[in-house]
């Protein structure tokens, strides 16, 4: 192997890929052999045996003939050696002149030349010839020659190239086998390389993972110091209190020991006081059987007050007549006034109580102009079982009726009805507000009654109370309790020995007087939805809230049963058929509701005549009204009547009406109640 391509394979490993393929790039385009290249370095192989041709050829004569080239020599070689024969050089035939001249042999232009001439020419160009075979033999032994040393020479090189073959062989084998570990080292070193990169990771989240723990731990010191830090804190207030405690002890057992004396001194204290509640406990038990004795003289006290209260009643004849005058509303004076205390006096009509003792009078008073001119004074006075001016409250007024609504517990029954016209304060009587200052009669009187039947179960009296609520409206019947239609049920008023009873209507079973006020409201909002199909309807009817009482005394076998009616009138001013004008259906209220209150006065008053002459019929049939309280109104029944009175001088006459309306039907007399009781037994 030649020393610069062994160098080039020997140099270092980095570079064996770039070597590698320099070494192919030597492989396509071979090097000059070494051989020629000291032979002749600077000159290619084919130039040089030119060469050696040309100064060959160039010297000696041209050959005749073409000298045949070695085998081995090329064309190009071939054409170089012939190269030197040119044409000038070689004698033509043509050109004999100049021939002979050269030969000597002097040539006429006429005639054929002398054979002497000729011979001598001929033997000129035999020497000629010879010389030039001589020539050409010499040429061909050193052609001959040079085709050897060629021939060694191509030879020698063939064996260096296959010797160089063979070296290319081998360091092609030792490039693949270094290839293949180069290729294997860079697995290596990546395999390496990523192991190394996996490992610096590691290390990273392990460290990271340390300094948490530490950050960690740190922090978990930090707190523990400071528990430590409250812990002698508080060691620091424990040793304080321990050594308080320690005081405190000291004065505890002293003052137990103080204590210990006085529970000596209490022990025998307590021994007497256990002697003394003995002595009282027998105290107890004989005041007990007095308030025992204190509480049947008390029952026995009410029952009497009870039969003297109803020994008044009948008495005083069983209509009775109350009085009430509203107060002025706001909504009675004009709006935007300046002088609101003129603006009341002169809205206000002139009424005077007179007597402040037993409140019993009312007297009204008016001017007015006479015929002549003259101002003329009317005063009107009226008598009645009791007046309520208009400041009385509710509470006052119910007092007054309480002893008659629960008379109805002991078998009676008892009728209160609020008669006036529109907007006197019938509604706000019987029905009341909301609130418990201004609760109106109706839930008063329930209030009552339940009151009384639990006073009386001590008694031995069981109640059950039951309830309806009528409408009469255009003389027909509407159960406000009930979910029909208003105007659109037909029902019948039947009379028979256990009372009155109206067919269709829900009767419903009273269980406490907060179930009475459900039902109430109920009626109510009934009433209101009626309301607004037509206006003001419940002005233009009567209501009739009716509770029936039974109750059984088991104790002395006696049984009762009484009503409580209680009737918001419609409104009671004088109506006529003209003043409803075109309105058919006003022209039909107004009829009913005079019909109704006109046939209550004629019964009011037949009932009167009844008891004055013994025989009278009762026009009870005439109007709804009065045939459904037919029972209540009838002689052996309470009846009361609260007369309602606006305060306005606007409505003086409708007053006065009223007034004389109430002074007829408190006149009357209509007998005496009756009990409805029954023995059991
Ligand atoms: N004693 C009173 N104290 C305070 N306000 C009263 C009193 N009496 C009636 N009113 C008020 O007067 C107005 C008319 O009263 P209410 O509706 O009771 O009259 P009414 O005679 O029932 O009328 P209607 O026939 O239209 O039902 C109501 O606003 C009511 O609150």
């Amino acid at each position: 192997m030649p020393a610069s391509f062994a160098n080039s394979h020997l140099s270092s490993s980095t570079n064996l890929k770039r070597k590698a393929y320099n070494d192919d790039d030597n492989i396509d385009h071979p090097r000059k052999l070494p051989a020629i290249a000291e032979h002749n370095a600077s000159r290619p192989l084919q130039q040089n045996r030119s060469a050696i041709n040309v100064s060959k050829l160039g010297v000696g004569p041209p050959p005749l003939t073409k000298p045949r080239g070695p085998a081995i020599t090329t064309a190009r070689t071939t054409r170089a050696t012939s190269a030197p024969l040119k044409p000038s050089a070689v004698p033509r035939p043509a050109s004999r002149v100049a021939l002979a001249s050269r030969t000597g042999v002097a040539r006429t232009t006429s005639g054929p030349l002398a054979p002497t001439v000729i011979s001598t020419q001929f033997q000129t160009l035999q020497s000629q010839v010879a010389s030039i075979e001589h020539a050409r033999a010499a040429d061909v032994a050193r052609l001959a020659a040079d085709m050897d040393s060629e021939r060694s020479k191509v030879a020698e090189l063939q064996a260096n190239h296959l010797a160089m073959s063979r070296e290319l062989a081998t360091a092609r084998t030792q490039e693949l086998s270094q290839r293949r570990d180069l290729v294997n080292a860079s697995d290596e070193l990546d395999a390496l390389r990523k192991k190394h990169a996996r490992e610096v990771m590691d290390i990273e989240m392990d460290l990271k993972k340390r300094d948490r723990e530490i950050r960690e731990l740190n922090e978990d010191l930090r707190i523990v110091r400071g528990d430590l830090e409250r812990e002698r804190d508080a060691g620091t207030l424990l040793k304080a209190t321990v050594a308080q405690q320690s005081t405190a002890q000291i004065t505890l057992q002293a003052q137990n020991s103080a204590l210990q004396a006085q529970i000596g001194a209490l022990q025998s204290s307590c021994d007497f006081s256990a002697d003394t509640v003995t002595k009282l406990r027998l105290d107890l038990e004989m005041a007990q059987k007095r308030v025992e004795v204190l509480e049947q003289d008390a029952r026995e006290a009410e029952m009497v007050r009870r039969r003297l209260h109803n020994m008044v009643q009948e008495l005083k004849g069983n209509i009775r007549v109350f009085c009430r005058v509203r107060p002025l509303l706001p909504s009675d004076l004009p709006t935007n006034i300046d002088d609101v205390e003129r603006a009341r006096a002169e809205a206000l009509a002139n009424v005077v109580y007179p007597d402040q003792r037993d409140h019993r009078e009312i007297v009204l008073s008016a001017s007015s102009e006479s015929a002549t001119g003259q101002e003329r004074k009317e005063t009107w006075s009226f008598g009645f079982d009791k007046v309520f001016e208009p400041h009385s409250t509710q509470a006052e007024v119910f007092e007054e009726i309480s002893q008659l609504a629960q008379s109805c517990t002991d078998g009676y029954n008892v009728c209160i009805f609020a008669y006036g016209q529109t907007g006197s304060g019938k509604s706000f009587t019987m029905e009341g507000g909301s609130a418990s200052s201004t609760v109106g009669m109706i839930p008063r009187a329930v209030d009552q009654v339940f009151q009384a039947t639990e006073d009386l179960k001590s008694k031995g009296w069981e109640y059950t109370l039951e309830g309806q609520f009528l409408e009469i409206y255009n003389e027909t019947i509407n159960d406000l309790l009930g979910n029909g239609e208003f105007d659109k049920k037909k029902h019948e008023i039947k009379h028979d020995k256990s009372g009155t009873r109206v067919t269709d209507v829900v009767v419903q079973a009273l269980h406490s007087p907060a179930h009475v006020r459900a039902l109430l409201a109920r009626a109510n909002s009934r009433r209101t939805v009626a309301a607004t199909l037509m206006n003001e309807r419940s002005s233009r009817s009567h209501s009739v809230f009716t509770l029936r009482i039974r109750g059984t005394n088991a104790l002395t076998g006696e049984a009762c049963s009484g009503a409580l009616n209680l009737v918001d009138l419609a409104g009671s001013e004088r109506l006529n058929a003209s003043g409803a004008g075109s309105d058919k259906e006003r022209l039909k209220e107004t009829q009913s509701i005079n019909k109704s209150l006109s046939a209550l006065g004629d019964v009011i008053a037949a009932l009167g005549e009844k008891s004055e002459k013994g025989d009278k019929h009762i026009p009870y049939r005439n109007s709804k009204l009065t045939y459904l309280l037919q029972n209540s109104l009838s002689g052996n029944s309470k009846t009361l009547m609260v007369l309602n009175l606006s305060p306005l001088a606007a409505h003086l006459n409708e007053s006065l009406c009223s007034l004389r309306f109430a002074t007829k039907v408190n006149n009357t007399t209509i007998g005496t109640a009756k009990k409805q009781t029954k023995s059991t037994s």
